[in-house]
């Protein structure tokens, strides 16, 4: 046991861990995607896949792979629990996607059941998981869940995100796509939350640093906040992101991973249970540790746009906030009766 140091509620070996990760919804557009590219990774032993249907193909299939991580499929409710058993961590794109026309919020009132069903699960299961979410409505998905947590005795809010990776790829790609550069040497922190206006990429912040005239800020800051928007459209009616969403949540995964295996110095923005703003939840660049987010890196100055959007988004974001939280009371108090 001397090299043995308790990790997320469980006992992993330092140096050689590898975690057991579940990912909840494997079989969907984005799920098969980020299942491959987490059989990729050397951080990872084994993968439990998880979805209503068709799972067991999906791991037949990338068990085939020849990377030294295990897969293994479930399918269906009655298989849900077995999926999660030992898992440290649970990556959740489970739900419906949008169709042109629809906005995030609309996918509600089928994707807050989802969640909190598959929470309940991992309540019960593996409450030391860390918990990743792609469902949308991502504003709303990870209060649900944290009050989900709370109710079952098992909210860690350190180990709770909401995954926006995607918008700092995207305004990554676009930035670097503009400069005519190379995009792993951009960074930009987007922060907020993950719905049009609330997707506020700190541009006076990129790096390198962007000289931009007030319009092309304002445009790019637009075609960021849209972005999901433009693969819908593109897609017409087949769903929207999930290759680009596969990478970035494997990335986001793997920083967490990272970290969890004793790695310091892991940043990535997320959308957590944070105290730098007067809202319950907020996305910024967090500092990720052994027992999950251990610092906030402040959102640090911004221009006279960049305020104005910051001051926008706080109402729409507290009232996407306050709705999942209503949405858990309320299924709770039908459930009373
Ligand atoms: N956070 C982000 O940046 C981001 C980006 C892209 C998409 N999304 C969201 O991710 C979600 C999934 O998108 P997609 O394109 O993969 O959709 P999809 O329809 O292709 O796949 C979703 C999968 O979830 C499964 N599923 C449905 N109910 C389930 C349940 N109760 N338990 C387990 N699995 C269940 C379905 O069977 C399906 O395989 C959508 O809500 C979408 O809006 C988020
Ligand atoms: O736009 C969507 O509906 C999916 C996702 O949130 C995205 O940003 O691509």
């Amino acid at each position: 046991m001397d090299r043995i140091k308790r990790i997320a509620g469980h006992f992993l070996p330092l140096g050689s861990a590898k975690a057991k990760v579940a990912v909840l919804g494997a079989a969907g557009g984005i799920g098969q995607p980020l299942s491959l590219l987490l059989k990729n990774s050397s951080l990872i032993g084994e993968l439990s896949l998880y979805d209503v249907a068709n799972t067991a193909g999906v791991a037949c299939d990338l068990s085939h792979i020849s990377t030294a991580c295990k897969v293994k499929g479930y399918s269906g409710a009655g298989q849900l629990h077995d999926a999660l058993r030992g898992c440290q961590m649970v990556v959740i794109p489970a739900g419906v996607p949008r169709k042109p026309g629809m906005t995030r919020d609309d996918l509600f009132n089928i994707n807050a059941g989802i969640v909190a069903v598959l929470c309940e699960a991992i309540a019960a299961v593996c409450p030391d998981a860390w918990v990743l979410i792609i469902s949308n409505p991502v504003n709303s998905t990870v209060p649900i869940a944290a009050e989900i947590f709370k109710r079952a005795g098992t909210y860690h809010p350190t180990r709770l995100f909401g995954v926006t990776t995607l918008d700092v790829v995207r305004a990554e790609a676009f930035i670097a796509e503009l400069l005519g550069a190379d995009p792993k040497d951009v960074s930009v922190p987007v922060v907020g939350g993950h719905a049009g206006a609330t997707i506020l990429p700190l541009l006076s912040q990129a790096k390198p640093q962007l000289q931009l005239e007030p319009p092309r800020a304002q445009a790019l800051m637009a075609r960021i906040q849209d972005a999901g928007t433009e693969v819908v459209n593109a897609k017409a009616g087949a769903g929207s992101a999930t290759l680009s969403m596969a990478w970035a949540a494997a990335r986001f995964a793997e920083a967490c991973l990272r970290a969890m295996a004793g790695e310091g110095g892991v940043v990535e923005c997320a959308y957590v249970a944070s105290s730098l703003t007067s809202l319950p939840f907020f996305a910024s660049p967090v500092r990720l540790g052994r027992s999950g987010v251990e610092e906030f890196l402040p959102l640090g100055p911004m221009n006279e746009l960049e305020q104005r959007n910051y001051d926008t988004m706080l109402p729409e974001l507290a009232g996407s906030i306050q709705k999942g939280v209503n949405f858990v009371q309320k299924r709770q108090q039908q459930q009373a009766r």
